[in-house]
């Protein structure tokens, strides 16, 4: 089934190459749309951006078109630009901006502001070359907006937010294990918000953290790609949502689903002019933070694995066999004609910068001896709650005894995180998956060679930095795919 449909689809590899039960404030209804439109350039300007660029004029070929990819992850986002062979033109960061309202963070406006912002980093040269645009984003991120007039209904659950008050009835309708039946899931936080809302309901629609800012791209509303929608449901084997699912009174919000890199329709022609970008610029659907992690780092064959250390552990094993059972927050997303088996740990970089600053990091790191065995046993999260190998939304952190070392903790951590990944990595071999032989890191603690000693020591496998350690390349990969594809149809 899977062989035929990748037939007919372009695939990655045919390129160049060989995310506690919420009280639920309701989200305030806030004239989103205004904001956007007035788009104001001192704004950017004005933001703390990183940016740079490799680009010079002489670097770009005349009439050569370019893909921009955009990574929503965590802590910030990225965006990088590359051409048809995969060079890197320009590539940009930017930690989210803090909007509050109420107590609580406003994402939809932190995530908006910051893919406006992004799109005003682009260097001014690029933007007319600029040939198609995609978006990743943090899994099971949940948006629940009004289909009329695109503004939310509630503020966004979170990718790693539990709402285990659905976790009954989902089981109840769901096949034995399946990956919605876990309180994180998409599908948990859909009947969670569907339970608790009334009046909405009739003209409510979900869409993924990618697809909304893929939607405020491209004007066209209730879009997914069979990535993000797998948490809510999806099967990527059979192309649709399951009977079980449809037959359920909320299957109505449920978005249409596409493959990741597929053209949905042009730039919407009030940011394009503002921006500066060529009248036939695409706009591509997305996939998740994970999924364009393992993208970026160019990994074919069956048997290689990425872990993305970003602000969570999340690894990723290129499987023939497809397993999943969310009684150990395992599943298996497609990827054209194989599996990307595996899961998402709480535990990762976040619990990291809750107790070290970034130079921290570096400086603690140097003194440390990866050849040695940390005595010291550690389950590092921020918060009680686990996804992955075990899923239990009651597990506690664990992070005492702390030495007086500063290094000696910091060993001991990494080398705890890198216990939970190795047991992963064994888990998916007991259920059936094809064997890991060779570990590729991408996230922000790919820079950390220590790190990366300590993992092969205590993996027993090859443990490399990806070549592309950044999600935004592997998102810049799909904007290729579906502007090659866009361009085979023509
Ligand atoms: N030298 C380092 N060693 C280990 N981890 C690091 C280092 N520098 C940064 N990090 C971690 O990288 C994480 C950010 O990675 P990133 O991929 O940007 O995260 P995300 O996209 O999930 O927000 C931070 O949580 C930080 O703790
Ligand atoms: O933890 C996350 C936040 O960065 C990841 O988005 C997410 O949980 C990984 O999920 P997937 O395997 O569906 O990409």
């Amino acid at each position: 089934m899977l062989a035929s449909i990748s037939a007919r689809s372009l695939t990655i590899s045919s390129l160049f190459l060989s995310s506690s039960s919420p009280k639920y404030g309701r989200c305030k209804s806030r004239n989103l749309m205004s904001e956007t439109e007035s788009w104001n350039k001192t704004k950017a300007r004005s933001m703390s951006l990183k940016v740079s660029n490799s680009s010079s004029k002489d670097d770009v070929q005349v009439g050569e078109r370019l893909y921009l990819g955009m990574d929503f992850g965590t802590s910030g986002a990225r965006f990088a630009i590359i051409n048809k062979d995969g060079t890197i033109l320009s590539e940009g960061k930017k930690e989210y901006p803090k909007f509050t309202t109420e107590e609580s963070i406003d994402w939809l406006r932190s995530w908006k502001v910051t893919l406006f912002s992004l799109l005003e980093a682009v260097p001014v040269n690029l933007r007319p070359l600029i040939a198609s645009i995609s978006i990743d984003g943090t899994s099971a991120t949940t948006i629940i907006i009004d289909s009329n007039s695109g503004e939310p209904l509630w503020r966004p659950f979170l990718y790693n937010e539990s709402c285990p008050d659905a976790l009954p009835v989902v089981k109840s309708i769901a096949p034995a294990n399946h990956t919605v039946c876990s309180g994180t899931s998409t599908l948990c936080k859909l009947v969670s918000w569907w339970n608790t809302e009334g009046e909405n309901r009739e003209s409510a629609l979900l869409l993924h953290q990618a697809d909304w800012l893929l939607w405020l791209l491209h004007g066209k509303l209730g879009l997914s790609d069979y990535n993000n929608a797998l948490k809510v449901g999806y099967d990527p084997e059979l192309e649709s949502y399951p009977p079980w699912l449809l037959s359920q009174p909320y299957s109505q919000l449920l978005p249409s689903v596409q493959a990741p890199g597929t053209s949905i329709g042009y730039l919407k022609e009030g940011i394009r002019t503002e921006f500066g970008f060529p009248k036939d610029c695409v706009v591509c659907t997305g996939t998740t933070d994970s999924i364009a992690a393992f993208l970026a780092a160019r990994a074919t064959e069956p048997g290689k694995a990425v872990t993305s250390l970003g602000s969570t552990l999340a690894i990723k094993l290129l499987s023939t066999s497809r397993i999943e059972d969310a009684r150990f927050g395992v599943y298996s997303h497609r990827l054209d004609d194989k599996w990307l088996v595996g899961g998402a740990s709480n535990t990762g970089g976040a619990v990291l910068r809750q107790i070290f600053t970034d130079e921290q990091l570096e400086k603690l790191s140097e003194h440390i001896d990866p050849m040695e065995v940390s005595p010291l046993d550690y389950y590092p999260l921020q918060v009680v709650g686990e996804r992955f190998p075990v899923a239990d939304p009651k597990m506690v952190p664990r992070l005492h005894p702390r030495p007086k070392s500063d290094v000696e903790y910091l060993h001991g951590i990494l080398e705890s995180i890198a216990r939970i990944e190795a047991e992963g990595y064994s888990l998916l071999k007991d259920m059936g998956a094809t064997q890991v032989d060779e570990v590729f890191t991408a996230g922000g603690g790919a820079k950390n060679e220590k790190w990366s000693k300590i993992r092969e020591r205590v993996l027993g496998l090859p443990v490399s930095r990806a070549i592309q350690i950044e999600a935004a390349y592997g998102a810049a990969l799909l904007a290729l795919k579906g502007a090659q594809a866009q361009h085979n149809e023509q």
